[in-house]
């Protein structure tokens, strides 16, 4: 790093410190909210999957049984200059429209957080139109990382450090985050980050994003290979490949989700798109991974192989594709009604549920 001018070891140095921030979840407390549940009236672990996240919450926020918590629910926009090719069903003026609605609250994420209910907060991080406060934006779109960079290094770390600004100032104190993005193009992207970072083929982890038809994916795939290609000279940095095959609202999301770590909420992950942002915060700090909760398992092929390095179980599996944190809002729920079976469902002691030891 010794070539970099000495304004871009600060931005460094700054990413470091949030690196420096993040302490692993409290294993003890994860420890003890197993043991307290198996003194429930119900059979110990029988909420399953449900029951490993509650135990995990426990971890992240010290608390043995916290009971439903407040959630706020975060969208970042930015668009993608690889997608000029082509390898979305839509254009790139869309996703400044998209955020708008959801500025609006007229987006089906909007209608979704009613129902929790869920405060929504959102940025423009990197559109080409601007929409609203433009104090978290490192750029207008980034590069077509077919044949160049999506942005220069020290543009990746501004991106991330605007995410975790914006996450201090605008995500509260709600313990849990769910964690989303707009960008048209995104997924082209998120698949090159993805087989770069994971060693994967692009056949693996590319799919049809907003519902492109198999000729664009097959052409999609063949954009990924050369952006991928392109990078094979270079280190397994997470960063400098963030720079060469992301974009603004993945870098986004590494920040806010690396400060939401440090702060420690339970970060929900959407889809495709947060799971690659959330692998790169992982690789740049592993104890990211005890602060983490996959909402679902996308329709996106890529999304599991990154699930299965992040090494989490996702608690819906329903095909959707929709992105924009409706993943991760509908699991927002689930998560709240398991945290309430666990305060609130009585001892079995007092109810007189004994379990019968000799079957045990
Ligand atoms: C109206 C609309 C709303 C969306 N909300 C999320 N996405 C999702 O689709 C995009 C990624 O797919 P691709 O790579 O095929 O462009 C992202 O904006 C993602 O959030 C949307 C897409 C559209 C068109
Ligand atoms: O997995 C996702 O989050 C996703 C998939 C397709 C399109 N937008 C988002």
């Amino acid at each position: 790093m010794a070539e970099l001018p000495s304004a871009d070891l600060s931005a460094l140095a700054r990413v470091e410190a949030l690196l420096a921030a993040v302490e692993p979840p409290s294993s003890a407390h994860t420890r003890m909210s197993r043991i307290r549940q198996r003194a429930l009236a119900r059979p110990a672990g029988s909420l399953g999957h449900l029951d490993e996240v509650t135990y995990r919450i426990s971890g992240i926020l010290r608390e043995l049984a916290p009971g439903p918590l407040p959630a706020v629910i975060s969208v970042l926009a930015a668009d993608h200059g690889v997608a000029a090719r082509g390898t979305s069903r839509y254009g790139p003026e869309v996703g400044a429209r998209v955020l708008s609605l959801i500025a609006d609250c007229r987006s089906p994420l909007n209608i979704m957080a009613d129902r929790i209910p869920a405060r929504v907060e959102w940025a423009d991080v990197g559109l080409l139109s601007p929409v609203g406060d433009q104090r978290y934006k490192t750029g207008g779109g980034t590069c077509d990382i077919t044949d160049t960079d999506a942005m220069p290094l020290q543009q990746a770390h501004d991106a991330v450090l605007r995410g975790a600004a914006y996450a201090r100032d605008r995500l509260g104190q709600e313990p849990l985050l769910a964690v989303g993005e707009i960008g048209i193009g995104n997924t082209t992207a998120t698949a090159a980050l993805t087989a770069r970072l994971l060693g994967a083929q692009p056949s693996a982890v590319v799919g049809p994003g907003t519902g492109v038809d198999a000729a664009t994916v097959e052409r999609k795939r063949g954009i990924v290979a050369d952006a991928v290609g392109r990078t094979r000279g270079l280190p397994d940095d997470p960063l400098r490949l963030l720079a060469a095959l992301g974009g603004y609202e993945i870098a986004g999301n590494v920040g806010v989700i690396l400060t939401a770590a440090a702060q420690r909420r339970v970060v929900v992950l959407d889809g495709y798109i947060t799971a690659v942002a959330a692998l790169v915060a992982v690789r740049l700090r592993p104890a990211v991974q005890g602060y983490l909760v996959a909402a679902h398992r996308s329709a996106e092929p890529g999304h599991q192989a990154i699930l299965d390095a992040l090494g989490l179980r996702p608690l819906l599996d329903l095909e959707m594709r929709l992105g924009m944190a409706s993943g991760a809002a509908l699991a927002l729920g689930l998560i709240n009604s398991a945290l309430a079976l666990a305060s609130d469902t009585p001892p079995a002691r007092l109810v007189e549920l004994v379990p019968d030891v000799r079957r045990i």
